[in-house]
């Protein structure tokens, strides 16, 4: 049996890694505020596929203290991928593999710069989650996962046998997953929807059902995801107009919705902008491409983080 190592007890590990303990998986934690709670009392998960607890876990704050695992499971906000080259080392087997369920662009390459002789694959989430309170999930809709395994340069790869084990595993636990063959397609599919609605949702201090019910910011979502198409299609990958459609659809019948990024950004927290906006403006430029639209909702967001952030540094300071 497969064991799992957890980065990040948040949204999205507490509740994929919850679901794996309960399915009979050997699941470690890794967590940061909220070790000592979580050691003590487990995880609480409110699910719309129904709640359960987990009134005990292997709970740990440093990563040393983690025992080597198959599977390495990133699910931290690109923002602390800083800390990465000194998490990942002391959890992996020769075999392991390292799952990215990160939102944005490049976390895959990041690691296999730090880990070139192990494999690594990215996972998009179609999930709404939130960490309500210490070891205390909110899983509010979808839920599932598509597989994609990283190749230099994001090229094309085959679904290997180590992708359908670990498939068979979350679905063991109750998670739909799907390998696909095409993790670069993927990534960029995940951002058609992530680019528009994340920042949006930022700059203009909306929700997901107020943005689609104005005409103007719907077009603009539309016009967004077009740019995304774009730069897309510059790495032969195609987004078809079938599919934003289905992203408008999608958005449209989603519950009021404040994204991730809205959640972060009125908690004053840093935004994953960089992995969620710079690397795929760069991606683009790299093959010759502007993004206008995205580039200025871009630099929209780097004025706002920049703000979030001597606010934190001013906030600090006072503390003293
Ligand atoms: N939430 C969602 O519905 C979705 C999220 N995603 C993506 O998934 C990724 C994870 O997001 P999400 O789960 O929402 O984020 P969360 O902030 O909920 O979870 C991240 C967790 O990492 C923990 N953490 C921070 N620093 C460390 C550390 N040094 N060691 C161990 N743990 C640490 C945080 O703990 P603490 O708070 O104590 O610092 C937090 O619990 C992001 O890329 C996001 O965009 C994708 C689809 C949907
Ligand atoms: C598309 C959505 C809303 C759920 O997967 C998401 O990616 C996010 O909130 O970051």
């Amino acid at each position: 049996m497969r064991t799992y190592a957890i980065v990040g007890t948040g949204a999205l590990g507490g509740f994929y890694g919850a679901k794996l303990q309960r399915a009979g998986l050997d699941v470690h934690f890794l967590l940061n505020s909220d070790y000592q709670h979580v050691k003590q009392s487990g995880l609480v998960i409110e699910s719309i596929d129904g709640d359960f607890t987990l009134p005990s876990v292997n709970a740990y704050d440093r990563a040393e203290r983690m025992p080597a695992c198959d599977v390495v499971v990133i699910c931290l906000k690109t923002t602390h991928n800083r800390l990465l080259p000194n998490i990942l080392p002391t959890l992996v087997k020769p075999n392991s593999v390292i799952l990215v369920l990160q939102n944005g662009l490049g976390t895959e390459a990041e690691i296999a710069q730090i880990l070139p002789h192990h494999s690594v694959v990215g996972g998009l989430c179609f999930i709404c989650s939130n960490k309500v309170a210490p070891g205390r999930i909110h899983h509010l809709d979808y839920g599932e996962i598509k597989l994609g395994a990283y190749a230099d340069g994001y090229q094309a790869m085959p679904i290997t046998p180590m992708m359908a084990e670990i498939a068979a595993d979350f679905r063991a636990a109750d998670v739909a997953i799907s390998p696909c063959a095409d993790l670069l397609l993927a990534r960029w599919q995940k951002l058609v929807w992530n680019i528009p609605y994340n920042g949006l949702s930022v700059v203009l201090d909306a929700t997901t059902d107020r943005l689609m019910a104005d005409p103007h910011t719907s077009a603009l979502v539309a016009q967004l995801m077009h740019e995304v198409k774009l730069a897309a299609g510059a790495y032969d990958r195609d987004i078809s107009e079938e599919f934003i459609h289905q992203m408008l659809a999608y958005t449209l019948k989603m519950t009021p919705y404040r994204t991730s990024m809205k959640i972060d950004y009125d908690a004053g927290k840093p935004l994953e902008i960089a992995a969620m906006f710079g690397t795929p403006l760069q991606f683009a430029r790299d093959r010759g491409v502007e993004l206008p639209l995205i580039g200025m909702l871009y630099q929209q967001l780097q004025f706002l983080n920049a703000a979030t952030e001597r606010r934190r540094e001013n906030s600090t300071v006072d503390r003293v």
